[in-house]
């Protein structure tokens, strides 16, 4: 099974043939589609001898839809798989990793935060997320993985946007679920009529969204209307988030990595321990870090880190917290000014945090909790830290992402 969910072959000359939808074991019947990286894709034509996992997938949209590409495997199977992304990417980073690791499972129904593409086709709109590698959109009735407050809204976004000057060709509709309800934010390629902004605030209304906001791709976001504060409390703290903004996939996922984020803090904390936060966000980490430690947060963003800053003054942290915008690909922190703290917690995007880690490396942080997205990009920082002279003090795989080949994790270096 490859990284990306797929089921993976050899033909006789040794190069692989990627297998979407097939599951280790099994015998399918496969036509080759295209050359890619070493070898082949291929479809899968006919499954001739199916393996004992394989399940039948729970939704209709399975096989068409990118979101789930393994509903098809049993759940234990699929598990040990999940968990196993992360101790290939340890062990190939060079670490000794136990036998089992500690593993969060996903539910359905868990999904808060969503980012539909959407496209007018002829008369009608078609609202769902992308073909498995292609830009073709799956017009989506349901989806498992979402939260009921954000599946309630699919069916009635589609006659909105069907009826909006904004959505000419195509547009997005990334929704995040507040603690005071979805906040929507369109991504539209045309400008917004008056109709269309008395059409999305009668929305708002009808559906009980606190905000909606509209914007050019690559544009600040415009509010349309705001009948509540958009706000929600992470560990305790109200924050506003700005539209569209960066949350944990899950609120089952953010608990854990809260868990194990803190699990990993230094034994011993005293007034002067100083923590490093990267990659901060709105402050998910941030706030439950700042229950224990005094935290310097590092963010690119300049709507997240405006909304941590509100945030921390409103809540009266201004001690215990400082917030600071910086790009850390451009302008990592240096070794100098990681020497300050006892610990660095990283929670970089998708691409990892190359530049920023080759610092941390060089500084020798005496602890590096590191939160990943991507195994990839994890286990190639890791082999710096690994380079650096760090043992893994701890590990868990957290399964925000289900169905799918992504995987969240929490990894914890010490030095020494
Ligand atoms: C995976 S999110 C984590 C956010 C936060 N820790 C959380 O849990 O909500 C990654 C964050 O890194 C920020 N980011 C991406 N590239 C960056 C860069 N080059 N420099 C600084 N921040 C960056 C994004 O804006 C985003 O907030």
């Amino acid at each position: 099974m490859g990284a990306e969910g797929d089921g993976i072959g050899r033909l006789p000359d040794g190069k692989a043939v990627y297998v979407p939808l097939s599951l280790p074991g099994e015998q399918v019947l496969a036509r080759p589609v295209r050359p890619v990286g070493d070898g082949w894709l291929a479809v899968a034509e006919t499954v001739e001898q199916p393996d004992e996992a394989r399940v039948a997938p729970p939704c209709r949209h399975f096989g068409r839809c990118g979101g789930c590409v393994l509903q098809h495997w049993q759940d234990s199977a699929y598990r040990a798989w999940k968990a196993g992304l992360l101790s290939y990417a340890l062990r190939q980073a060079g670490f000794a990793v136990p036998e089992t690791l500690e593993f969060h499972p996903g539910l359905p129904g868990e999904r808060r935060r969503i980012d539909f593409a959407v496209r007018r086709a002829g008369g009608r709109i078609i609202l769902g997320l992308h073909a498995p590698r292609a830009t073709e959109v799956i017009d989506l009735t349901d989806c498992l993985v979402l939260h009921p407050a954000l599946m309630a809204l699919m069916a009635p976004l589609r006659p909105l946007l069907g009826g909006l000057r904004a959505v000419k060709r195509e547009a997005s509709v990334v929704i995040n679920l507040l603690d005071s309800g979805p906040d929507l934010l369109l991504r539209s390629d045309a400008p917004l009529s008056l109709d269309d902004r008395n059409a999305l605030t009668a929305f708002a209304r009808a559906h009980n969204l606190p905000r909606v906001s509209c914007a050019a791709p690559g544009e600040t976001p415009e509010t349309i209307c705001l009948l509540r504060p958009a706000t929600t409390t992470l560990s305790g703290v109200t924050v506003r988030p700005p539209p569209g903004a960066f949350l944990q996939a899950t609120a089952e996922g953010e608990a854990a990595i809260v868990r194990a984020v803190l699990a990993g803090l230094p034994g011993r904390i005293t007034a002067k321990t100083r923590i490093a936060e990267l990659y901060a966000g709105c402050g998910t980490l941030t706030f439950a870090l700042a229950q224990a430690v005094r935290v310097a947060a590092f963010e690119g963003d300049p709507d997240a880190i405006g909304a941590l800053r509100q945030a921390v003054n409103q809540g009266g942290l201004a001690g215990r917290i400082e917030a600071a915008q910086r790009h850390l690909t451009r302008q990592p922190l240096s070794a100098r000014e990681l020497g300050a703290f006892t610990a660095v917690v990283l929670d970089p995007p998708h691409a990892g945090a190359a530049a920023q880690i080759a610092q941390v490396a060089a500084a020798g942080v005496p602890i590096v909790i590191y939160v990943s997205c991507n195994p990839a990009t994890l286990g190639r920082d890791a082999r710096t830290m690994h380079g650096a002279g760090y043992r893994l003090a701890g590990a868990a795989a957290i399964d925000q992402f289900l169905w799918s080949a992504r995987l969240e994790s929490v990894c914890v270096f010490r030095r020494g």
